[in-house]
């Protein structure tokens, strides 16, 4: 507890530096350092950061990420999709963020393998390059070779990281609490969910055991494929924060002129590239969350290797359903589909306007049906449903976030290797693939089983809870206690009703009775009808009608408002 508290002061002090030392305005201004930074220190952040004061202030918050670290790196790198909640320049910094940070020396790389391995690195390796593959803010990449003879690559987590992480993460919660008010002003109503959720995937993350799990499930699900490979992870060798995997060699999927060269067809590549995604989403509802250029390998023969499989997404096969429902409305252009399968897919099925929500998605297929097949971008379709998600505030899987993330990037490396790249087209056919799975004999067959596994239930404790109701009834000893949810409020409106239902009955009567018996017998020389003035007949006829025009007024529906 103590030493949480002192490692979150620490942490704080750093933050507040690194923001100190980059601005919070445009100009830093010398009164504000003077105070903050000490005499000795002065000179040499004013000299030492000149570029940072000639960047702009987006440019400034990216590079105060960048310093922060990983934990800061990757929650800017989740909301570099959030166009609601960001500014675009903002957003197009954060899409900077790089994840090649510079590498860590290697013997501390070293140390960290022996004390994983638990014996020197040489009872292991034959060989280990000192210069790293890639550093990121997790880890780094060495290339090394197995004493068996087998290349292999290790990837070593940062020293401390995971204290690192922790405390951030505990800062962020703290922010977030402290900010929720705010937060909430500016439209984001459920920050600590947000940070709930990024937790979740940093643990993850963070787990090196979880990504060789995730590599192996893969490698399972695509051992019949022979146009694509997960390289085999070293379970034996690998713990939570060290990673061997075998070495795979081929060039980056956006390397056109490599591809060319080993007489490769780009087009093709593109093609297999995005058969292979679609069937992890709309086949396997599993898929590898980063398909980022440097993650998507070809090999000499063609074969697109996958590495990094430290985000992957999971969807069950409902919301899996559903998802697949959304665009499949889309396609047939039925704005009342997309609205039911975005309620089936959001986990609080609450949409409080479906009707508004309808009219907007119609006014969302009426956009996109107007565009030539070769105008429309999955980009600008992901930012519309994004758009609708979050202003009709659905919680939908994050999952769904990051299915949206990966076809955007996807898009942008079919359009680098062919020209007249569409995504649509690829998805097609994956709609029709989805409908004839759901709507399968085994599907329907599964629900049935399901429903009646669930009535078999219900039936076998029903005559057990009968018996006990019935005995109890029969010793006068059953008690009911009802609560009912805004029960006041529930009974209030009913006295309103009744009222408003005697009222309007007996105004009914008065007006049939009144008027169809003026109309009936009534002549101007009868200055009575039966014993009274027909004045006062006149009377109480305007009077019910009036009262009914008011009853009318009261039970008018409410209008409809539009979400903002
Ligand atoms: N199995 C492999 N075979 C060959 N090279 C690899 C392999 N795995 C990783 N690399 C190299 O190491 C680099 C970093 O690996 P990886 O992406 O797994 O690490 P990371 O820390 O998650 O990085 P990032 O966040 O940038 O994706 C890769 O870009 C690639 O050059």
């Amino acid at each position: 507890m103590f030493k949480n508290t002192i490692s979150n002061l620490s942490r704080i002090r750093q933050v507040a530096e690194v923001l100190i030392r980059y601005g919070f305005e445009d100009v830093v201004t010398s009164t504000a350092l003077r105070r903050l930074v000490p005499q000795s220190r002065r000179r040499s952040w004013l000299e030492g950061e000149q570029a940072v004061f000639e960047t702009t202030r987006w440019e400034r918050i990216r590079m105060i990420i960048e310093e922060l670290g990983p934990t800061f790196i990757k929650l800017a790198q989740a909301l570099s999709n959030r166009a609601d909640l960001l500014p675009q320049p903002l957003i197009d910094e954060f899409e900077k963020l790089q994840s090649n940070v510079p590498p860590f020396p290697v013997a501390q790389a070293r140390q960290i393998i022996e004390r994983e391995l638990g014996r020197p690195l040489e009872e292991v390796f034959a060989d280990f390059e000192e210069v790293p593959l890639g550093s990121a803010s997790i880890g780094q990449v060495h290339g090394a070779r197995l004493l068996t003879g087998e290349k292999v690559v290790v990837k070593v987590q940062r020293p401390d990281v995971q204290d690192k992480v922790r405390t951030d993460l505990s800062l962020l919660h703290e922010l977030v609490r402290l900010t929720a008010g705010f937060l909430k002003k500016q439209g984001l109503s459920n920050p600590q969910d947000i940070v709930d959720a990024f937790e979740r995937s940093m643990t993850k993350e963070l787990d090196y055991t979880s990504e060789a799990r995730s590599m192996e499930q893969f490698r399972k699900l695509y051992e019949d494929y022979d146009t694509f490979y997960i390289p085999k992870p070293y379970r034996e060798l690998s713990t939570s924060c060290m990673l061997v995997i075998e070495f795979v060699s081929g060039c980056k999927i956006t390397d056109k002129p490599q591809l060319l060269e080993w007489g490769l067809s780009p087009e093709k590549v593109a093609e297999v590239g995005m058969d292979v995604y679609l069937t992890q989403i709309f086949e396997f509802g599993a898929f590898h969350a980063d398909p980022h250029p440097g993650n998507v390998l070809v090999r000499p023969d063609g074969t697109l290797v996958l590495i990094d499989f430290g985000m992957v997404g999971r969807l069950t096969k409902q919301q899996k359903y559903a998802f697949a429902g959304v665009f499949i409305g889309m396609a047939r252009q039925d704005a009342r589909s997309m609205a039911l399968n975005f309620r089936r897919l959001a986990l609080t099925s609450e949409i409080p306007d479906m009707r508004a929500f309808e009219a907007d998605l119609s006014q969302l297929i009426e956009d996109f049906a107007s565009l030539d097949v070769k105008e429309m971008s999955m980009s600008d379709l992901a930012d519309s449903l994004q758009d609708v998600i979050y202003r009709y505030k659905l919680q939908v899987p994050g999952a769904v976030f990051l299915i949206l993330r990966a076809l955007v990037i996807l898009e942008g490396i079919g359009k680098v290797l062919h020209p007249r790249f569409n995504t649509f087209e690829f998805v097609r056919p994956y709609g029709a693939k989805i409908i004839a799975e759901q709507y399968s004999r085994e599907n329907i067959q599964n629900e049935a089983l399901y429903t009646g596994t669930q009535l078999l239930a219900l039936l076998q404790t029903l005559p057990t809870d009968v018996r006990q109701i019935v005995r109890k009834i029969s010793r006068g000893d059953l008690r009911l206690r009802v609560e009912l949810s805004g029960y006041q409020l529930l009974m209030a409106k009913a006295d309103e009703l009744v009222g408003r239902g005697i009222l309007a009955a007996i105004t009914v009567a008065i007006i049939l009775f009144a008027g169809l018996s003026l109309l009936g017998n009534y002549s101007p020389a009868m200055p009575y009808y039966r014993g009274i003035p027909v004045i006062t007949w006149w009377a109480l006829a305007a009077g019910a009608l009036l009262l009914l025009i008011l009853l009318l007024l009261g039970t008018r529906r409410p209008r409809r408002r539009k979400p903002q």
